[in-house]
C-alpha cells in the first residue's frame, strides 16, 4: 500500500489533548465549565452509539455532559421546547441535537432554533451563511476534521484540484467553503454530476461524502491524491457470521490506497474526527459566550 494512512486516532488524539489543555485553562483562569447538551431522539442504534462516543469524549477533555433522551413519539414542539430551555440556560454551552430526528420532526426547524451562538455543529444559516462569507463561524465537525487532517498531510493546499463529491449542508457545502479558504479549486459533484470519473481522475483532493458504500473506485483515483472518506456504510459482513455487518466508507479502500498518496481508512478516519470537533467547538462556544477570545485548539 504505497499510500500514506491518514489515522483519525492520531489526528483526534491531537484535537483532545489541545481541548483538555484549553478546558483547563478556562477553568482555572475564568472559572468557566463548558458544558455540552446532546439531545438523542428515539432508538436508532448508531445514534446511541455516537451519542455514547460524544459522553466519554467530554469526560476525557474535562467538558460536562448533559445528555437529554425524548421517546421516539416525540413532538417537534416538544423538541423544539427543550431546545429554547437550553438557549436560555447559562450552564450550557453547546447544543447538539443527534441527526437523524424521527420523520414527525423538521430537521431544519431544529437547526432553525438553536441558538448560533450554541450551535456547536455549525448547520445554522447564520454559522453556514458567515463561513461562506469568510467570517469567524462555527465550523460544522466532520469538515474542519477532513479538514484539519489534510492539513496534517500537506500544509499548503494552495492552487490544488479539490473535488467534493456530495452537497450536503453537514459535510460537502461547509467541506467546499474551507478548501475554498485554502485557495483550492473547488468543484462540487453530485448525483447530476456527469462523467463523475473523469472528474474525480483530475482532483488531487478527492472527499467522498455520498453515502454509498465503496461508491468510489480504484480507477477514479489520481495517482498521488490526497483522499478523504467521510461515508459511514455498514454492509452485511457474513463471513463474521450470520446476520452480522461492518463498516466501510464511500470508497474502495484497499485497491484506492495503492494508488492514493494518502487516504482516511473507514472506521478510524474522518469519524473520530467528528466528536473531537465536536469537543473544539464546545470549548470555543464557551469562550465566545463568555466575551473572551477563541482559545488555539
Ligand atoms: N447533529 C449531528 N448528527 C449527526 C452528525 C453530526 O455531525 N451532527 N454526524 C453523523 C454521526 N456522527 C456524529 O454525530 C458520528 C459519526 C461517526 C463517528 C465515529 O466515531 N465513527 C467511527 C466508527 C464508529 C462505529 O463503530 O460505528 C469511525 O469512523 O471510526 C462519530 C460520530 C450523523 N448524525
Amino acid at each position: 500500500m504505497p499510500a500514506t494512512l491518514i489515522d483519525g486516532k492520531h489526528y483526534s488524539a491531537e484535537v483532545k489533548a489541545r481541548v483538555a489543555v484549553g478546558v483547563e485553562a478556562l477553568k482555572a483562569q475564568h472559572g468557566i465549565t463548558p458544558a455540552l447538551a446532546v439531545v438523542l431522539v428515539g432508538e436508532d442504534p448508531a445514534s446511541k452509539v455516537y451519542v455514547a462516543s460524544k459522553g466519554r469524549a467530554c469526560a476525557e477533555v474535562g467538558i460536562r455532559s448533559i445528555e437529554h433522551r425524548l421517546p421516539e413519539t416525540t413532538s417537534e414542539d416538544k423538541l423544539l421546547a427543550l431546545v429554547r430551555q437550553l438557549n436560555d440556560d447559562p450552564e450550557v454551552s453547546g447544543i447538539l441535537v443527534q441527526f437523524p430526528v424521527p420523520a414527525q420532526i423538521s430537521q431544519q426547524a431544529v437547526i432553525n432554533t438553536i441558538d448560533p451562538l450554541k450551535d456547536v455543529d455549525g448547520l445554522h444559516p447564520l454559522n453556514a451563511g458567515r463561513l461562506a462569507s469568510g467570517l469567524d463561524a462555527m465550523v460544522p465537525c466532520t469538515p474542519y476534521g477532513a479538514y484539519l487532517m489534510l492539513k496534517g498531510v500537506r500544509d499548503d493546499l494552495s492552487g490544488l484540484k479539490a473535488l467534493v463529491i456530495g452537497r450536503s449542508n453537514l459535510v460537502g457545502k461547509p467541506v467546499a467553503q474551507l478548501l475554498l479558504k485554502e485557495n483550492c479549486t473547488v468543484t462540487m459533484a453530485h448525483s447530476r454530476t456527469k462523467d463523475l470519473r473523469a472528474e474525480a481522475r483530475a482532483a488531487d483532493i478527492l472527499v467522498a461524502a455520498i453515502g454509498r458504500p465503496h461508491f468510489v473506485q480504484a480507477d477514479w483515483v489520481k495517482p498521488g491524491a490526497l483522499v478523504i472518506d467521510v461515508g459511514i456504510n455498514r454492509i452485511p459482513a457474513p463471513e463474521k457470521g450470520e446476520g452480522k455487518t461492518r463498516l466501510v466508507g464511500d470508497v474502495d479502500f484497499t485497491p484506492a490506497s495503492e494508488i492514493a498518496g494518502a487516504i482516511t481508512p473507514v472506521p478510524g478516519g474522518v469519524g473520530l474526527m467528528t466528536v473531537a470537533c465536536l469537543m473544539r467547538n464546545t470549548l470555543i462556544a464557551a469562550h465566545r459566550q463568555a466575551g473572551l477570545a477563541d482559545p488555539a485548539v
